[in-house]
């Protein structure tokens, strides 16, 4: 039996639209975010969905409630296990701060090995890493096989699927689809990454590495 996970970032935020980081805030969708969704939702219209599971951030929520308007008698449930990582005191600051974290050198590499002590205020690589392990351990198995619907986050939905294969950390567009199957016998295939149906790839790929000054606080 194989259980299908389609994994949905959530759509564009006021927030992501100015590059500030949210993290544990949140912000609305804007309109293009909404439109962006809705095309998804097209998208995924036909597939069969018995659950759907959602981070419980406003903006997750509500691009999961759009997902779901041609499913409409599909259950949501939210998980705080599907939450962003806690980005701490460099969350809703000034804008770009959010280029200036994630570039910070080793910071993601370092989150993703569950090595970095965390940014303060935040939570540590270890703590989201087992979260995130740990909530795709439960939905897996709540629902042994047909497919199911996941609405989250960019960090935190891309930190699952660097655990699923040698991806690195992919850059997921908002409202674009990953899948993932998972067998009976608990091994889990990656069978697509970050489809941007919507065309809002505005996240573009780029080196996660980059050598910039740590950010200041403002
Ligand atoms: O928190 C944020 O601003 C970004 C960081 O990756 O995530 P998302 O917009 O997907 O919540």
């Amino acid at each position: 039996m194989t259980l299908t996970m389609t994994l949905v970032r959530h759509g564009r935020t006021h927030f992501n639209a100015r590059r500030i980081l949210q993290g544990r805030c949140d912000s609305p969708l804007t309109r293009d975010g909404r439109a962006g969704v809705r095309t998804t939702a097209r998208h995924l219209a036909a597939t069969p969905f018995r659950a759907a599971w959602a981070s419980p951030s406003g903006r997750a929520v509500a691009t999961a409630v759009e997902l779901l308007r041609h499913h409409p008698d599909v259950p949501l449930r939210t998980d705080p296990g599907l939450l962003e990582y806690a980005f701490g005191v460099y969350e809703q600051k000034a804008e770009r701060v959010l280029d200036e974290v994630v570039a910070w050198p080793d910071l993601v590499a370092d989150v993703l090995a569950g090595t970095h002590p965390g940014l303060p205020g935040g939570e540590s690589g270890r703590e989201f890493m087992d979260r995130t392990r740990d909530v795709f351990a439960r939905i897996a198995a709540t629902h042994d096989e047909g497919h199911v619907l996941v609405v989250g986050h960019g960090l935190a939905l891309g930190a699952y699927l660097a655990t699923v294969d040698d991806v690195g950390l992919v850059p997921l567009p908002n409202a674009s689809v990953s899948t993932v199957e998972v067998e009976t016998d608990g091994s889990v295939r990656l069978t697509s990454v970050a489809v941007d149906v919507a065309q809002q790839g505005h996240v573009a790929a780029r080196p996660m590495r980059v050598e910039v000054p740590v950010p200041s606080v403002a």
